[in-house]
């Protein structure tokens, strides 16, 4: 298998605003993410710059003297790529594009890179690509000057230079086409979803890399893709799985993100229409996570905006074999922070105080707890099927003893 070290990664910096809403401790997690996102596009992080501001600077995003600081390390180190924790305005890019003599990236364009990288499927990479114009189209005006510099890497893959170098017309006539080309394939999937019968169908939804695939690989004992990497799954998985006789659908979907670029959640539109007809959520966690509280809040903003709030839902609280308590620390305990500072068990209670017994605690690679896992999974699809087929009511007991 390759190591990190032996895969040729593009050197890049980071920069970040630290606002008077994002502490530092927050500014550090967005960070962490975006090296993350960086690492996974392809990217090597050599250094990150912070600033201190009360919003980002509306013409070159941080102060000019600090943009000194990161062009003469850009210059001192080769650097070919800097990457903002937003997304640039088209002018916040341009003014930055003429200071800086290297790759200019934003948060929106390194989540797309990704997802054109990742898109292993002619309508998973329809839908990027029409992502990718859309985000495009406002930004042409420009562009020529500094593209010249740019020779492919992170943020040029997708709709390729040659697209880039066309004018307005063309990309807006690409996006028709493309729009006309998904509206075609919808179609087609909204039948497939059709003749998927009446049985009960659960989606699994999360933060990226939550372990949505792990699970699914072990609830339905098939291979789906699993990597430690952001949006290993692109395209929607579904797959019958059984229960104590009780069959149903289970969809394994895109992930989500902090700022999903809106380009993606239009165009993702069919994708996410699977979480949209589910009759039940599984809302995956990954409690090692020490930013998880915010994924949550991060996955149902998500859900909210494609209307699917308030769809029945279960919280699935995983990988709790690699939760660590927070270290013990004296001077935290006159912080706010000392009240996280929870062993396993307390934590269980004090987030099943918060959802009731709407939380389910697993390990979904080690298999923990996975019988009271599939009992309770059961439970609720079973109360949805006999709501739908009343005369089945017997075919399947109240509870299932595996
Ligand atoms: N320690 C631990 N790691 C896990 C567990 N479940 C999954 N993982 C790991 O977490 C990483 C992400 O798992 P995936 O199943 O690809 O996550 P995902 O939510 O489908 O990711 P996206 O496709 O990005 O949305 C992989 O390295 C898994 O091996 C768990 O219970 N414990």
């Amino acid at each position: 298998m390759l190591e990190k070290k032996d895969i040729h990664l593009e050197k890049a910096v980071l920069v970040g605003v630290i606002t008077r809403e994002q502490d530092e401790e927050s500014s550090k997690e967005y960070l962490d993410e975006l090296e993350f996102l960086t690492y996974t596009a392809g990217g090597e992080v050599l250094k990150r710059f912070t600033q201190k501001m009360d919003m980002p600077n509306p013409k070159t995003f941080i102060g000019t003297g600090k943009m000194e600081d990161v062009l003469d390390y850009v210059e001192a180190n080769d650097v070919g790529t800097v990457i903002f924790d937003d997304e640039l305005s088209p002018a916040q890019e341009r003014n930055i594009s003429k200071i800086l003599n290297c790759k200019i990236l934003d948060r929106t364009n390194l989540i797309l890179d990704i997802f054109a990288q990742r898109a292993q499927t002619s309508y998973a990479r329809t839908q990027v690509e029409l992502a990718q114009c859309q985000y495009l189209l406002p930004r042409l005006k420009g562009m020529w000057t500094h593209l010249e510099r740019q020779k492919g890497g992170i943020g040029m893959r997708g709709p390729g230079e040659t697209e880039i170098e066309t004018d307005r017309r063309i990309v807006r006539d690409k996006i028709a086409l493309l729009k006309a080309k998904i509206k075609t394939i919808d179609k087609q999937m909204a039948v497939q979803r059709g003749n998927r019968g009446k049985l009960v169908r659960v989606a699994l939804v999360g933060y990226t890399n939550v372990g949505k695939s792990t699970l699914m690989n072990v609830i339905s004992k098939s291979k789906v893709f699993a990597e430690n990497k952001l949006f290993a799954t692109l395209d929607t998985t579904v797959r019958k799985v059984v229960i104590g006789n009780l069959p149903f659908l289970v969809s394994d979907t895109v992930g989500f993100i902090r700022k999903l670029p809106t380009q993606l959640v239009e165009s993702f539109k069919s994708t996410l229409d699977e979480v949209r007809e589910a009759d039940l959520l599984l809302h995956v966690v990954d409690i090692s996570h020490s930013n998880f509280e915010e994924h949550i809040d991060s996955v149902n903003q998500i859900l909210d905006d494609i209307d699917s709030k308030d769809k029945p839902t279960i919280m699935v609280f995983n990988k709790i074999d690699a939760y660590k308590a927070e270290p013990f620390d004296e001077d935290d305990l006159i912080t706010e922070r000392s009240e996280v500072n929870y062993s396993i068990d307390e934590w269980k209670s004090t987030w099943m105080s918060r959802v009731g017994d709407n939380a389910l605690f697993i390990s979904a690679i080690n298999k923990e707890n996975m019988d009271e896992f599939r009992k309770r999974v059961y439970k609720e699809v079973r109360n949805i099927h006999v709501t739908r087929f009343p005369y089945n009511q017997f075919l399947y007991p109240d509870i299932i003893e595996e």
